[in-house]
């Protein structure tokens, strides 16, 4: 691979011609937008009802279906999941209260705090595969522990403001919080919200508000997930799939750029832990002679690495493929 991520980056911030030096060096205008139009309509991903999941045969049921949708799609829907509405309106309150506060204030915080603020990529994706970031991010690790704990995640998202959030990274384990701020786009059929990825992750819990945009590609279309109020968005992440044998699938997805204002969405990633020397792999017991292991063992850390410096276009999961 001759692509080297960090010294494109370089070279574009170095350039400081920014968006303008790209769209001014030539935009494929054609190639994005039949990349964009490339949808299916009518198609919906799999919506969970949690409610009574106690009760009698549910929990068998529910099971099974967020085993089927984790094979089908990769993603999936929940409502009823206990999480009181009043608690996921005013966490999406409090990142758009963050990102339009004064900026001289939000600075302030940033510095204060030591909060990274992710690189802003829209200029370099622009650059790189005619497709930008338009957002804004705000990015919180949690502290590290060597289990997965996603119970803990109603808890923990009981967050207004920057305040509640960091005090939900004191008793976070090993996930990391992505407050996205999608402001309005004066041009949106010329980039994209957030480009196609797969997430770096076990598994992504994401509050999304009504606004809409996100899509998941399922047979070869992209498929819009329609914003339910209430409702939590689930999905694989490419370490699961990795533990799964390829079972559960980490599927592509992306965020539409729009014009009619801003939206947001509070992504959860549970990514396991760090700095630990623990490996994870196929699970064991998933692992026969007709069902070999496709991947090698890997630390989290190895594999956040790669995903990193990997191309834009190419998966994290590869470089574990045995
Ligand atoms: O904002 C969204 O709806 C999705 C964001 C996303 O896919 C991500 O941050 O990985
Ligand atoms: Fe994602």
């Amino acid at each position: 691979m001759d692509y080297d991520r960090e010294k494109e980056l370089k070279a574009f911030d170095d350039s400081k011609a920014g968006v303008k030096g790209l769209i001014d060096a030539g935009v494929d205008k054609d190639e994005l937008a039949e990349e964009l139009n490339r949808c299916q309509a009518g198609l919906q991903v799999p919506i969970i009802n949690l409610s009574g999941i106690e009760i009698g045969n549910r929990r068998e049921e529910v099971v099974h279906q967020v085993r089927a949708a984790s094979e089908k799609w990769g993603f999936f829907q929940v409502v009823n999941h206990g999480i009181p509405q009043s608690v996921l309106d005013e966490m999406i309150d409090g990142i758009r209260m963050f990102h339009e506060q004064d900026p001289e204030v939000k600075k302030a915080i940033y510095t204060r705090d030591r909060i990274k603020r992710v690189r802003f990529e829209s200029n370099y994706d622009l650059y790189r595969s005619r497709s930008a970031n338009w957002r804004d991010t705000l990015t919180i690790s949690m502290l590290v522990s060597d289990h997965l704990e996603p119970d803990e995640f109603p808890t923990s998202c009981r967050a207004t403001t920057i305040e509640y959030i960091k005090n939900a990274i004191e008793c976070g384990r090993g996930r990391t919080f992505v407050c996205h701020y999608y402001p309005t786009c004066p041009e949106p059929e010329l980039t994209l919200g957030a480009s196609k990825h797969s997430d770096p992750a076990f598994l992504t819990v994401l509050l999304q508000d009504q606004l809409g945009g996100l899509q998941v590609m399922h047979q070869n279309q992209w498929v819009d997930v329609q914003p339910i109020h209430g409702g939590l968005v689930v999905n694989i992440g490419d370490l699961l799939q990795i533990i799964s044998n390829d079972k559960f699938r980490s599927v592509d997805h992306r965020v539409l750029a729009n014009n009619v204002g801003p939206r947001i969405s509070v992504a959860s990633f549970f990514k396991g832990v760090f700095g630990t020397p623990k490996l994870y792999g196929p699970i064991k017991e998933l692992i026969t002679e007709e069902n070999p292991p496709l991947y090698r063992d890997f630390l989290v850390s190895d594999y956040i690495g790669k995903f990193m410096s990997r191309a834009l276009d190419e998966s994290g999961l590869d470089h574990f493929k045995l």
